[in-house]
């Protein structure tokens, strides 16, 4: 049989199987896959859980398997991992047959059904999708006591930053709130394949032992959004559609300032004086 160039490119394009020739899973841009590299980096973000004893952790996006590896060699693992991408899934089910892996998007699993009790999370997160997961994890904060894992610098600086910087926002007073947040290291481009654009870093979080909220947690959640929604604007503008503007609750010259200038305290004093204003409706 006589093969032409183009009969040829229909005839790979047919026999390709999922796990390529390379037997390597093919870096898709929409899933944010940029695969690791550095062993010894995969090792470091491996060792960054602090772990109490014999814990459950859910991996977010093993991909290859780089960090998973390391963590199915650790006896204080019971490993789950959560994969979008059919053909990692393979190549997963291939390389490690011993590991649970779910095929979902993280972003829908119903994490109560999977962990009824504690569990930590850990992954080389797909960064376009980092705030999401960090959303998901507020909402599941009191059975997650830890989370590390590698994302866009940027949102690690973002996450970390302290009231007064330019970029304080939504994420770094909620996360704020309820974990002790620690940039472990930077991770330059060069050791993914394909390299990402932008700088990446480890960060983590580890819950609160005492909570410093003791007002209306959904409240503090809707005075912080409402707050930054407007970032541009003073609270006494940017609160108008939680307490109606004149009321006797924006004399105070708290009112005066730009959401980033409050810490967490703040703006737990905050939602304590939005609370009362609404009570006294
Ligand atoms: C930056 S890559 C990291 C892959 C691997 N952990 C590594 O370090 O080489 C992100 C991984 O998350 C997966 N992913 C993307 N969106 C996802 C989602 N919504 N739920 C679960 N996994 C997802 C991608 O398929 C990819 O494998």
């Amino acid at each position: 049989m006589v093969i032409d160039n183009f009969t040829a490119i229909i005839f790979l394009t047919q026999v390709t199987p999922i796990i390529n020739n390379m037997n390597q899973v093919r870096a898709k841009k929409y899933l944010g896959q940029h695969f690791l590299k550095d062993m010894g980096i995969a090792g470091r973000i491996a060792d960054s859980l602090i772990l109490d004893g014999k814990t459950s952790v859910l991996e977010i996006g093993p991909g290859m398997g780089v960090l998973t590896q390391f963590l199915l060699q650790n006896p204080l693992i019971d490993l789950t991992a959560v994969e979008l991408d059919k053909e990692s899934v393979e190549y997963l089910h291939q390389h490690y047959p011993q590991l649970n892996v779910i095929e979902a998007d993280f972003l829908k699993l119903d994490l109560k059904t999977i962990f009824p009790d504690k569990f930590c999370v850990i992954g080389n997160f797909p960064y376009n999708i980092s705030s999401q997961i960090f959303f998901k994890m507020l909402d599941n904060k009191d059975s997650i006591p830890c989370l590390a894992g590698m994302i866009q610098k940027e949102v690690a600086e973002r996450i970390a930053a302290p009231a007064g910087s330019k970029t304080y926002g939504i994420l770094s007073v909620l996360m704020q709130a309820y974990y002790k947040i620690e940039y472990l290291f930077t991770v330059h481009e060069h050791v993914f394949d394909p390299p990402p654009k932008v700088k990446s870093a480890v960060i983590r979080f580890t819950r609160n032992e005492v909570s410093k909220i003791d007002c209306d947690e959904q409240l503090f959640k809707a005075v912080v959004k409402t707050s930054f929604n407007q970032r541009r604007k003073t609270l006494r503008n940017s609160l108008k559609p939680l307490v109606e503007a004149g009321h006797p609750m924006y004399a105070d010259p708290i009112f005066d300032l730009r959401p980033e200038r409050l810490d967490v305290a703040a703006f737990i004093d905050l939602t304590k004086r939005v609370e009362a204003a609404l009570a006294s409706k």
